[in-house]
């Protein structure tokens, strides 16, 4: 069973917080995108423009319970993947940390938004939108939430690691 699992909006910084918290825990890291794109062989930005949002969600549901079940380090969740009533009941008795990011953060850490097909042609709009949309149910699913805004994400992982050693000291890692 996965250890802890980020969840967050896109920008909010799940994969890179994810790495960097995984080698402080001395644990791997899972990015449920990452094995999507190994599976089928392409880009998450080409299995939207190939297949569409609704069959990756599908897949995005069945990669996200694989993930929670087989891996015991951290788990990256892509910024969707909390839409997935199956995800929610999933992610209930596991810890799952929400990134919290502003819009103005958000937009700068994405870019143009290439590699990810929702914010295409409108980074801002989207980004803004799905923030609203969306705060409610990363809210819902979080046991622990932490803000990234103007921090760096070595910081926001040093926070996690030193909550997680609060909350359960024989898991929490091997920092000295
Ligand atoms: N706290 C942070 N401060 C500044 N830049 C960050 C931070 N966290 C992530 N980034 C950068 O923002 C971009 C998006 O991060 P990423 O980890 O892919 O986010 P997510 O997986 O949540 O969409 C990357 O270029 C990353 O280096
Ligand atoms: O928020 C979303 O719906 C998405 C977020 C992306 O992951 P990141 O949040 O890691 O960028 C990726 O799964 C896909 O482009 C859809
Ligand atoms: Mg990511």
């Amino acid at each position: 069973m996965a250890a802890v699992v980020l969840v967050g909006p896109m920008g909010a910084g799940k994969s890179t917080v994810g790495a960097l918290l995984a080698s402080r825990l001395g644990v791997a890291l899972r990015d449920t995108d990452a094995d999507i794109a190994a599976a089928a062989g392409k880009s998450v930005q080409d299995i939207f423009v190939d297949e569409g949002e609704e069959h990756f969600r599908t897949v995005e549901a069945s990669a996200v319970a694989a993930a929670l079940v087989e891996h015991e380090g951290v788990v990256s969740l892509g910024g969707g993947a909390v839409l997935a009533e199956q995800t929610r009941a999933l992610l209930e008795g596991h810890t799952v940390v929400y990134l919290r990011v502003g819009v103005a953060d958000a937009v700068k850490r994405v870019g143009l938004g290439s590699g990810r097909p929702l914010l295409l042609g409108n980074v801002r709009g989207r980004i803004k939108a799905l923030l609203e949309e969306r705060a409610p149910i990363y809210e819902s699913v979080a046991t622990l939430i932490v803000d990234t805004d103007d921090r760096a994400a070595a910081d926001v992982a040093d926070e996690i690691a030193a909550a997680l050693s609060g909350q359960n000291p024989a898991t929490a890692g091997n920092r000295n």
